[in-house]
C-alpha cells in the first residue's frame, strides 16, 4: 500500500480525519439535531455553490463490542449489505492493500432527486493513543471520494456524490474483579462518525437537510445494533 499513488492522500486525509473528529462540539457552530440514549448527533448548516452539504458528527457510546470490531465491520465489503439498506450496488474495484479498498456505490434514489453514486477509498487503521491511560488503541475507518477513468463521474446514469466520512472508536475497558477474565460486559466503545457528503448535483435543500435528519441517525442505529449482534457470541477482537 505504501508505494501506491494514492498511499499520501490516504494517510493524509485519514489523519486529518482523526483529528477532526476528536475535536469537540464546543465550538464551531454544531448544532444537536438527534438525540437516541447516548446517541447525539450534531450538524452545521453549510452550502456549495447553494447545495446543501451540512457536515455532521455524531457521538455514541456502545457497550459490548471494541473499537476494532466497529471498524472491522464498517470496513468489511462482505457484510455492508447486512448493514446499509441505503445502498442498491456496491463492487470492490480496486484492492489497494488488505485495509484499503476502493468501492463503487449505487445508492437508492431519494424521491424528487435523481438516483446518486459514489466511488471512494476506504482505509481502516490502528493508531496508538497516546494520552489513553488504559492504552487502548484507537481504530479509525476512512471513506473519501476518489477518481478512477474506468468509472467516470456523471456517466448519464447517476449524479457523483463526493463524500469524506470517518468513524473513529476507542475501546475502554472496565476490569474484572479479581483478576477474572474481561467479558463483553466489561467493554465500552467510544464512536464519533463524522460525514461531510456534497450531493454532486443541485437537490432542493429541503429534501436534503429532511433527508439527512432522518437517515442519519437510523444508519448509526442499524449499524451498531448489527455489530452488536454480529459481535455477542464470537471471542472479543481487541
Ligand atoms: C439527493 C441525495 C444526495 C446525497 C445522498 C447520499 C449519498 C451517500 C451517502 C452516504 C455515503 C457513504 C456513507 S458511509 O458512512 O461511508 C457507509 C458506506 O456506505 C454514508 C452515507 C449519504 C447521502 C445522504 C442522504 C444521506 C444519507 C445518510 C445516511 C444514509 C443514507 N443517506
Amino acid at each position: 500500500a505504501c508505494q501506491h499513488r494514492l498511499w499520501p492522500e490516504i494517510d493524509r486525509i485519514s489523519m486529518e480525519q482523526l483529528r477532526y473528529a476528536r475535536l469537540g462540539v464546543g465550538e464551531g457552530g454544531w448544532q444537536l439535531f438527534a438525540e437516541d440514549g447516548e446517541m447525539k448527533m450534531y450538524k452545521r448548516e453549510e452550502e456549495v455553490n447553494g447545495m446543501v452539504v451540512d457536515p455532521l458528527k455524531a457521538c455514541h457510546m456502545v457497550r459490548g463490542v471494541t473499537g476494532h470490531e466497529m471498524c472491522h465491520y464498517f470496513f468489511s465489503p462482505d457484510v455492508r449489505m447486512d448493514w446499509e439498506t441505503t445502498v442498491e450496488q456496491m463492487t470492490v474495484i480496486e484492492t489497494i492493500a488488505e485495509d484499503t479498498l476502493v468501492f463503487l456505490q449505487v445508492h437508492k434514489r431519494i424521491w424528487p432527486a435523481s438516483q446518486r453514486d459514489s466511488l471512494f477509498w476506504s482505509h481502516m487503521r490502528q493508531v496508538p493513543d497516546h494520552n489513553d491511560r488504559d492504552g487502548h488503541d484507537i481504530w479509525i475507518v476512512c471513506n473519501h471520494s476518489t477518481e478512477n477513468p474506468d468509472f467516470p463521474s456523471n456517466n448519464g446514469k447517476f449524479v457523483r456524490v463526493t463524500l469524506t466520512v470517518c468513524l473513529v472508536c476507542q475501546t475502554f475497558i472496565d476490569p474484572p474483579k479479581d483478576g477474572a477474565q474481561i467479558v463483553r460486559d466489561n467493554i465500552t466503545c467510544k464512536i464519533t462518525y463524522c460525514s461531510v457528503v456534497n450531493p454532486g448535483g443541485w437537490a432542493p435543500a429541503s429534501v436534503l437537510r429532511a433527508v439527512y435528519k432522518r437517515e442519519y441517525p437510523k444508519f448509526l442505529k442499524r449499524f451498531t445494533a448489527y455489530v452488536i449482534d454480529q459481535c455477542k457470541e464470537k471471542p472479543i477482537m481487541f
